[in-house]
């Protein structure tokens, strides 16, 4: 099976993140998740996450740095996460397309139902409080 590579925004502001929910009829629609989406052919990761992120939530990035790299599979699909740290943005964080979302407490993620290759995004998040960013 070919892997998927999908751009991910941690967009933080304070101590809190951005999350939004999956429309129901998407791969793991219903759970809640961090804006992002595939890169496209000829599209560095930078540029994917740019994209999706103005697209889907209408920010502009000033910043990316990388958190991590994560591959998991889903059985019915294969994705490699391409997480990054977005803490400089311009606009305000405002879905485009309806869907619920909200600015949450680090310390609070866990009370959300998130795919699972986003736990261990979720984990290092919270070990990372505890020492810095
Ligand atoms: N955006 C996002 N995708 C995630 C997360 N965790 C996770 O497993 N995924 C998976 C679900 C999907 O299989 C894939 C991302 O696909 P997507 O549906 O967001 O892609 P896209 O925005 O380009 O959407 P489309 O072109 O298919 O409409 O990565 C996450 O936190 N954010
Ligand atoms: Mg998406």
């Amino acid at each position: 099976m070919k892997v998927v590579d999908v751009a991910v925004g941690v967009i933080k502001q304070g101590n809190r993140i951005y999350i939004s929910k999956r429309a129901d009829d998407l791969h793991q629609g219903g759970k809640w998740e961090f804006p992002g989406g595939k890169r496209e052919p000829n599209e560095s990761i930078d540029q994917a996450l740019s994209r999706e992120l103005q697209e889907e939530i209408g920010i502009q990035v000033k910043s990316q740095t990388e958190l991590t790299l994560i591959e998991h599979d889903y059985g019915d699909k294969k994705v490699r996460l391409h997480v990054r740290l977005v803490d400089e943005f311009s606009g305000e964080a405002q879905q485009q397309e309806g869907q619920q979302a909200k600015w949450v407490a680090i310390a609070d993620l866990n009370q959300y139902q998130f795919p699972a290759a986003n736990v261990a995004i979720i984990e290092l998040l919270q070990r990372l409080v505890v020492t810095k960013i």
